[in-house]
């Protein structure tokens, strides 16, 4: 499932975040790359792990977990430290497969690539090209969101950043495992909440209908995540 999430971070959100990388030293992308990848990739990171990285990423996490939005979608296990990159003069990341297991260097951390996500950092008109570019059964889609809001993509999708010709592309990438793991049943949770949370505003909680319903949405969970 491709899901745009509107205002993870609001205007003061972004700024702050946005003050702490810009004032960091960064470094060529390749550094966190996949053999394959680090042939197409082309851009600068903030070093994982960098001050910089570890307090904005920290202010991502937070907003992430206030998104009812993210969390009904992406049913969040574990999410990886959010990193940051920048794409100027050209620089592009051309077609890769992101890889299956993250591990976080220096720690026994490793998160399983179900979602991959960008969450945007420069205003769109401030820049052009550098379009998230996502392949997915249903197609190709050219993807580029306002600062502050967030894509989430199948991490089995191929997909591409397109050349940054004017301005800078600064963004957020990090990568989700799911408590559940099935593409297909995340999104068959995420359309029953929706429409159990639409139905619910016009008919009350406590209708038991909505009941049965919310029930219907925890079994399913509960049959289907890992935990
Ligand atoms: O910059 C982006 O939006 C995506 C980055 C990406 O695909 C990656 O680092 O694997
Ligand atoms: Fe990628």
């Amino acid at each position: 499932m491709m899901l745009a999430i509107p205002d993870v971070l609001d205007a003061a959100g972004v700024a702050r975040v946005r003050a702490l990388i810009d004032a960091a030293d960064w470094v060529d992308g390749n550094v966190t790359s996949g053999h394959q990848s680090a042939l197409a990739k082309r851009n600068h990171q903030l070093p994982q792990g960098s001050a910089a990285a570890q307090e904005a990423g920290a202010i991502i996490l937070d907003a992430l977990g206030r998104s009812p939005l993210f969390v009904s979608a992406a049913l969040p296990l574990k999410v990886f430290p959010p990193l940051f990159n920048r794409y100027t003069g050209g620089e592009a990341f051309d077609t890769h497969v992101d890889n299956a297991v993250r591990i976080l260097a220096g720690s026994d951390f490793r998160v399983r690539s179900d979602l991959s996500a960008t969450l945007f950092l420069a205003e769109p008109d401030s820049y052009d090209g550098g379009e998230l570019v996502v392949e997915d059964h249903y197609g190709v889609q050219a993807v580029k969101l306002p600062a502050g809001h967030l894509l989430l993509y199948p991490a089995s999708s191929l997909h591409r950043v397109q050349p940054v010709a004017r301005g800078v592309r600064v963004a957020s990438f990090f990568w989700v495992q799911s408590m559940v793991r099935d593409n297909d049943a995340r999104r068959i949770l995420y359309d029953l909440d929706h429409s159990v949370q639409a139905l619910a505003g016009e008919r009350g909680q406590a209708d038991p209908a909505i009941i049965r319903l919310t029930g219907v949405y925890h079994n399913l969970l509960r049959r289907w995540a890992d935990c």
